[in-house]
């Protein structure tokens, strides 16, 4: 691999450790930028950059074990070439220790640490000749430190999830959320899965059956999905299991009207816009769903899925689900409330989620969902649905914030659903299903 290569990694862990932009959009944004390099190259940036992310916990432990300066106090610059350059060493087999090291060192001259040379090789020529002894914590006499250093996340979510579900269960998720899982896809046309699999496979693609629905797929063996002629025609839409049980769990009927309040990048609402489609079978009975989000960007990111999956019936709009629209009220036959939450459920896809959240704002997501929840019921027809959904597995969050709404407000919780990942084969994910009471006499 070329030096540059490198150092455009480099570039990408600089901008998500100093929280400019998410790991998952510097990752497509490269690859789209660098289109131009070889498949091979374009691969291993792609793997150095999402293994070290991943393992960041891990790889500064390591690092800690064997440099003389604690990793706190090293220069991010230099603690990022540090993590990456160990990452190669320990997990990447194809990479020889001594490329990994000498790469790390042109690498931080290039940076201007010139005189931190003997630094940097230093501690990775020692890391390289002990990987046999490195002293991880013990599993039985550690439990917290061990999840921590093992699966790569900060010690309070380590004890959080020990506490909320046990080490064994702990482990499970934690352990999941490391794996190498292919990409979940939902075909649009229900019918005629077998045919997209064929479409897949013409391109290169390797496509198994989901777990939970007839029309999700599993794919793999492409590098970048946005350039896959099947994709960019609106074969399917990129979407995991657990998010598709939403518009399943939900029941919509011909002709619903459906509003979905937190709705980018539109994964829902397309769902449900194709489901109403589809069921209109001819009749001009196409039903209609109001995909809304906060803000401009947000809501390009659904227009964008809309036009590429051909939804006549899908309306984005810009709203806050804070405020109430009065000329809503009543009106919808679905409402759809998959809510910003702490997103754990997910950190295998977007790993920086783990470094970032906070035990404090689990607590605050848990309040703001109530306050979207006390908002958007209003616009719940009587004895239509309301389906409440976060892509987490915290109490607070999901069955806590479910029963405070059956009780609070005049709806009958008819179902619900907590999905794990490592155990249900999809994300981490939980729905709640309501019925609105009809009004008594
Ligand atoms: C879990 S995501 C929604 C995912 C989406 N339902 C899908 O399936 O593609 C939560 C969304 O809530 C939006 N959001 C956060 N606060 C909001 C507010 N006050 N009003 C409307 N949308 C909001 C965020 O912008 C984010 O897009």
């Amino acid at each position: 691999m070329s030096e540059n290569t490198r150092e455009l990694v480099l570039d990408m862990l600089m901008e998500v450790t100093r929280q400019e932009r998410p790991s998952h959009v510097v990752h497509s944004q490269m690859l789209m930028k660098y289109q131009y390099l070889e498949k091979q190259e374009r691969r291993f940036m792609s793997r150095l950059f999402k293994g070290t992310l991943e393992r960041m916990v891990t790889l500064d432990y390591v690092i800690g074990r064997f440099s003389s300066v604690k990793v706190s106090k090293i220069k991010p610059v230099l603690k990022n070439i540090l993590r990456m350059s160990v990452y190669q060493i320990l997990y990447m087999e194809s990479i020889p220790h001594s490329a990994a090291c000498n790469e790390a060192v042109k690498l931080a001259v290039r940076r201007g640490f010139k005189n931190l040379r003997g630094f940097v090789n230093g501690v990775l020529r020692n890391i390289s000749r002990n990987v046999d002894q490195i002293p991880w914590p013990d599993r039985e006499m550690e439990p917290e430190l061990y999840l921590s250093v093992i699966f790569s996340v900060p010690q309070w979510l380590g004890s959080y999830f020990i506490e909320t579900f046990g080490f064994n269960q702990a482990e499970t998720i934690l352990k999941d959320s490391l794996a190498v899982h292919p990409v979940t896809v939902r075909c649009v046309d229900e019918e005629g899965v077998q045919e997209t699999v064929k479409i897949l496979e013409q391109e290169g693609v390797k496509a198994d059956p989901g777990v939970l629905l007839p029309y999700a797929l599993r794919i793999s063996g492409f590098d970048s999905i946005g350039e896959l002629k099947s994709f960019q025609e609106g074969r399917y839409a990129v979407q995991d299991e657990s998010s598709m049980m939403v518009v399943e769990m939900a029941g919509i009927c011909r002709g619903d009207t459906v509003m979905d309040v937190c709705a980018a990048p539109g994964g829902k609402s397309c769902h449900a816009g194709g489901k109403l489609l589809s069921m209109a079978q001819g009749t001009g009975d196409q039903g209609h769903v109001y995909a809304r989000d906060v803000s401009y960007e947000k809501v390009e990111l659904i227009e964008d899925n809309v036009r590429r999956l051909g939804l006549p019936n899908v309306t984005v709009q810009v709203r806050d689900a804070l405020v109430l629209n009065s000329e809503d009220v009543g009106k919808a036959d679905v409402v759809l409330a998959d809510l910003p939450c702490s997103g754990l459920g997910v950190i295998g896809k977007k790993p920086d989620i783990k470094y970032r959240i906070t035990r404090q704002q689990i607590t605050q997501l848990a309040a703001l969902q109530r306050q979207i929840l006390s908002v958007v019921q209003n616009y719940v027809a009587p004895g239509k649905t309301l389906i409440y959904s976060t892509c987490t597995v915290t109490p607070e969050e999901n069955m806590e914030n479910a029963v405070w709404f059956e009780k609070n407000f005049g709806f009958k919780l008819e179902e619900s659903r907590q999905f794990f990942q490592g155990i249900d084969g999809c994300d981490g994910f939980f729905i709640a299903r309501f019925r609105k009471m009809e009004p008594e006499g």
